[in-house]
């Protein structure tokens, strides 16, 4: 996805946003860490001035996720510090958003991982364990659900309910050339770059797998195997009757034989 830009995809899809599933958060948000563009499937957290619940699940394995971290927006301290962050760029997470405030900035712009948060605030949080995780939040204007997904770039933040796919457009720009089978290489290059431009377009919701429809290909297989398995056994079983009872009775292709 990274091909695209948040701004493309917004201008591409205008359906998705009219229907309330692209949101765009409001542009309350300072640019920290190293990666300035990154997404991942979101992980949700709400918490207030206490980070024992943030430094906890970025304990675990990011698998390149995003934690979205609802904090209420206080500007009274810290909940995110370097050390989280260093240990959440080492378990692979992609990115943290806080609604809140974070501290540590020079270690935090350091590492190899997006984060985006309201300011800076040299206070720790306290160390209650309160607050819920997985919970659905709604952080600058935006309501956010646990597994959806989550696009930063320098323009802004989005997210959607499924993963943005690119995909599509790969296959289109493949068929394209294919079909126009160019030879000139600057006709090639025009098109593909036209192409390129246009590649937002195709992004849309990647298909939440369907056991029916997605299956029915592979099951239509076998039973066509099958059948077909079935009509050799029989046409074989019939052709080795044949050629006991000829060999029984000693018939062969050039007539009965006497002996
Ligand atoms: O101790 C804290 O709450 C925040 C902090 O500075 C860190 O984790 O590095
Ligand atoms: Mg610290």
């Amino acid at each position: 996805m990274a091909l695209v830009t948040t701004a493309e995809v917004c201008d591409a899809n205008s359906q998705l946003i009219a229907s309330g599933d692209l949101r765009a958060l409001q542009p309350i948000f300072q640019i920290y860490g190293r990666r300035q563009v990154f997404s991942g499937q979101i992980v949700t957290i709400k918490v207030f001035e206490d980070n024992v619940y943030i430094r906890e699940l970025l304990e675990e394995k990011g698998n390149g996720r995003v934690l979205v971290v609802d904090g209420g927006g206080s500007l009274r301290c810290a909940i995110l510090g370097g050390n989280p962050v260093v240990q959440a760029q080492n378990n692979g997470w992609a990115g943290i958003v806080v609604n809140g405030c974070i501290r540590d900035v020079d270690e935090i712009n350091g590492c190899d991982i997006g984060v985006r948060a309201l300011a800076s605030h040299p206070m720790k949080a306290n160390k209650k364990r309160t607050g819920e995780k997985h919970v659905p939040i709604t952080i600058a204007g935006t309501r956010i659900r646990d597994g959806e997904w989550l696009y930063a770039d320098t323009d802004g933040i989005l997210v959607a309910p499924n993963e943005l796919s690119v995909w599509e457009a790969c296959i289109d720009v493949a068929s394209v050339l294919a079909s126009k089978r160019i030879s000139a290489n600057h006709e090639a290059l025009k098109l593909e770059l036209r192409i390129l431009n246009q590649m937002s377009i195709y992004c849309s919701p990647r298909k939440p797998f369907n056991r029916w429809t997605d299956s029915k290909p592979l099951v239509s297989g076998l039973v066509y195997t099958m059948i077909l398995l079935a009509v050799i056994s029989f046409w074989a079983a019939k052709k080795l009757d044949k050629v006991r009872f000829n060999g029984e009775y000693g018939i062969s292709k050039r007539g009965i034989s006497n002996s």
